[in-house]
């Protein structure tokens, strides 16, 4: 079983306008409300690769309520904490280029995280823990290291998508793998990337200091696949994008779904790049016909 952790989700409300001008009033022709926060999306992911999953963190008040109904047309799997503060709302602005607004999320409560806690409990051996995205403002930054240390417990594996300090003090736990983009990669490590050499470089640095894969992605470039023996190299197919919200969050899913049903990390990075390209094309995530259809057209070559 794959387990994903929300801890911060929300409704993503996407406004689609030709121009955006900032300080005055703006007609937006298309305004859709999204189950948002990157483990529903992964779990989304999963579940049109058929793989096993449920999908944890907290929900609550009238935004969260939107949210659960979304989670059941989406067949996701909800063990949800439910809280008593609001669930957040970002705004996505479509306006040519992509402006992300992400708010910074409702109270949790003590009682609410043991019961956070409880859920987690189910988790056996052999299992993955898929943690990604922010926290809200009120769990204490250890959060993560506690699910982490839960997970290792139990003899489970866990993958996890976040930044910074939290990223790096990870690592020496052996995630499964790390999926920063490249500007995540460069923030690490305070500094712009020379060349891709200089990239790949940083991107074994996280190998060294415990990764067991690291995925690099840069959107419409492509992505790395760094492993302990090699380091793979795919271009992103082409295709006309109508929203690339949570196509990071789609590679992950790609690659985790993939790996815990063939062991086989190439072939998890040939998933990941399918299912991230074929969200950055869809309205929403992608479905399964998306990724099929995109699935040929990944090209894989190894770099050394
Ligand atoms: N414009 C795009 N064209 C084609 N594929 C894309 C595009 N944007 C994202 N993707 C696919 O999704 C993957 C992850 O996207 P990226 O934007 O790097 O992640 P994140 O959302 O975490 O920043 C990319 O490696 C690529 O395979
Ligand atoms: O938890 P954060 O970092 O605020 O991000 C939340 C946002 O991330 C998303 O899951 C999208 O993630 P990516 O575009 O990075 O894949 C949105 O649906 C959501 O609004």
């Amino acid at each position: 079983m794959i387990y994903t952790i929300t801890a911060n989700p929300a409704i993503d409300y996407v406004l689609h306008l030709d121009h955006m001008r900032l300080g005055a009033v703006n007609r937006v022709p298309q305004a859709d409300l999204l189950a948002g926060g990157k483990g529903i999306n992964v779990s989304q992911i999963l579940n049109q690769l058929n793989v096993a999953n449920t999908a944890l963190g907290f929900v609550g008040g009238d935004v969260g309520k939107i949210l659960e109904k979304q989670l059941v047309t989406k067949a996701i799997n909800d063990h949800f904490t439910r809280i008593a503060a609001q669930t957040r709302i970002n705004v996505k602005i479509k306006a040519g280029e992509e402006t992300e607004l992400n708010a910074a999320g409702p109270h949790i409560t003590a009682t609410e995280k043991a019961a956070f806690f409880q859920e987690l409990a189910a988790i056996q051996p052999g299992d993955v823990v898929v943690i990604s995205g922010s926290l809200p403002a009120s769990l204490d930054k250890d959060f993560y290291n506690e699910i982490i240390a839960r997970v290792q417990h139990v003899g489970a594996d866990f993958a996890i998508d976040t930044t910074g300090a939290q990223l790096l003090e990870s690592l020496p736990k052996h995630p499964l793998v790390v999926k920063p983009n490249h500007h995540e990669l460069a923030d690490l490590f305070h500094m712009t990337f020379k060349d891709d050499a200089d990239l790949i470089a940083h991107g074994q640095d996280l190998l060294a200091k415990g990764a067991q894969h690291v995925l690099v992605s840069m959107a419409g470039a492509g992505a790395y696949l760094i492993t302990p023996d090699h380091v793979y190299h795919s271009t992103a197919p082409k295709g006309t994008v109508k929203n690339s919200v949570g196509a990071g969050d789609s590679m992950l899913a790609g690659f985790v779904g993939t790996f815990t049903q063939h062991r086989d990390a190439v072939e998890a990075f040939r998933y990941g790049l399918a299912c991230g390209s074929a969200t950055a094309f869809s309205e929403d995530i992608a479905d399964r016909a998306a990724i099929d259809a995109l699935l040929p057209a990944i090209q894989i070559t190894t770099v050394n």
